[in-house]
């Protein structure tokens, strides 16, 4: 459930608009797309950390709007058979995952859930005429994660580093994280020892003072290549040498250590200026067939084998024979696009992101694939710009950010009449007004299938396939 869908269901009905404070007995009966429980008092919805649908729980209402409000679970009065205890022991303060206490295989029946229901309630499709298949998951949904970013703070006991406590910018010190491989742990944990032993600071957001601010790790899964990014306010690192020394004895398959300098005053992780300390500027990883180079800044999905599954199934829904061109809308490093181009005739990529543009081209190099082109641009200025150069396509796909595709280009893709449409996304809301749009110029939504790129969070992806009328 949405908030904003369930601010309109509710216009017409009779409802109570809750005390702040009240404490209620509330059934729940679904599931947010944050992994909040939903349940309604005298009509009125409330949102409930924690608890869980087929629960019915106790709770104090901690903020009210006009349509729905907040409620803090205070005791569970019947539990759903479904529930887990959380195995990370930081679960509860963290907020980087959100369904660690509901179990696994109701996690992906429920993200299912999700989808069919924003596929009704906003696509307003007949899901009697649609093949929604059950979320495609992880048979071992731990330790997925390729890429961490750590904040680092310090306490009276030296450098800590974690995340922050939700709602705050306060640091908890973290040994583990659980969906995270342990490679990144290790080098977190070994990095924070290092850089304390060597006296180096970490930056003071308060005072903006001090020098660490982040440490990233990112590993190849395929590769086994280590990357560590240290980025901190100054140029200058004490010690430098003796911490670069440090890290490569620590770590064997250490390929690259890159330094980036941020002096403002943000939140943004990355500042503008990114230097080799030591080694190459790229790790290699492997998707499938194809090898991808992964620089410091570059975009690379952090679930290496959930994106298999995912381009799989994007590839087996764009049916290629071997003598269609295909437009890849929103391609990024180019990922989907040289997946496709392994089958198709000709492969178009269009991105907003030159730097994402520069790394799809490298990485068509890097695998020998000619047969791949890609453009800087709005993908709604630059297809319809195609469009207008008479380049029409058999398949389009699109892999949009949550906000879906513009009309533009949907309106575009209608004008250009391709066989099929494959729309990956990762938003079911929007994903359902866009399928809407289009099933109204002429296609049809002829398969969905979710796939769990990010196990105990709320995050569902879905790979769509469409077909021309
Ligand atoms: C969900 S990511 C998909 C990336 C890629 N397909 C992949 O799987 O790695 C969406 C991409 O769309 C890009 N983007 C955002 N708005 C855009 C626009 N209007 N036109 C083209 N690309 C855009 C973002 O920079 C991002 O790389």
């Amino acid at each position: 459930m949405k908030l904003e869908s369930s601010e309109n269901e509710m216009a017409e009905e009779q409802i109570r608009i809750l005390e702040k404070n009240e404490y209620v007995d509330v059934y729940i009966d679904d599931l947010s797309h944050e992994g909040l429980g939903v349940g309604k008092v005298d009509g009125y919805t409330l949102f409930i950390k924690d608890a869980l649908p087929g629960e019915k729980v106790k709770a104090k209402v901690t903020k009210t709007k006009k349509r729905f409000g907040f409620a803090r679970l205070l005791e569970i009065i019947e539990h759903s058979p479904h529930r887990v205890e959380p195995p990370c022991p930081i679960y509860a303060q963290c907020g980087g995952c959100q369904l660690q206490h509901l179990g696994y295989e109701e996690q992906l029946r429920q993200k299912e859930q999700q989808v069919r229901s924003q596929l009704t309630k906003i696509g307003g499709i007949d899901l009697e005429q649609v093949k929604v298949h059950p979320t495609l998951g992880m048979s071992e949904p731990w330790r997925y994660r390729n890429k961490a970013q750590v904040p680092i703070g310090e306490n009276e006991g030296g450098l800590i580093g974690g995340f922050y406590r939700q709602g705050t910018h306060d640091i908890i010190d973290m040994q583990e994280c659980l969906i995270q491989h342990e490679a990144n742990d290790e080098v977190i944990q070994k990095t924070k020892d290092i850089a304390q032993e060597l006296g180096i600071r970490a930056y003071d957001e308060q005072k903006h003072s001090g020098l660490l601010r982040h440490v990233v790790v990112k590993y190849g899964f395929y590769t086994q290549e280590l990357m560590i990014v240290l980025i901190t306010k100054e140029e200058t690192i004490p010690h430098k040498e003796m911490f670069i020394e440090k890290l490569r004895e620590s770590f064997p398959n250490l390929k690259s250590i890159i330094r980036n300098v941020n002096k403002a005053k943000t939140n943004v992780i990355f500042g503008e200026q990114t230097k080799v300390l030591w080694g190459e500027e790229y790790i290699y990883d492997q998707i499938g067939d194809i090898r991808f180079a992964i620089s410091a800044r570059s975009f690379y999905q952090v679930n290496p084998q959930q994106t298999k599954v995912l381009y799989d199934k994007a590839l087996e829904y764009a049916q290629l024979q071997g003598h269609e061109t295909v437009i890849d809308a929103y391609c990024g490093i180019g990922t989907i696009s040289l997946f496709l181009a392994q089958k198709a005739k000709k492969v178009l990529g269009v991105e907003v992101v030159p730097e994402a543009i520069a790394d799809a081209k490298r990485n068509a190099r890097l695998n020998h694939i000619e047969n791949a082109e890609f453009a800087v641009g709005e993908a709604e200025k630059v297809i319809p710009w195609w469009k207008a150069q008479g380049i029409t396509a058999d398949v389009i796909v699109v892999d949009p950010p949550r906000k879906g595709c513009d009309e533009a280009l949907l309106e575009t893709i209608i004008q250009m009449k391709p066989e099929r449409v494959v729309y990956v996304s990762c938003n079911p809301s929007t994903l359902a007004r866009d399928l809407k749009f289009l099933e109204d110029g002429g296609f049809k939504t002829v398969e969905v299938q979710p796939v769990d790129m990010f196990p105990h969070t709320s995050h569902v992806e879905c790979v769509v396939l469409l077909q021309r009328q």
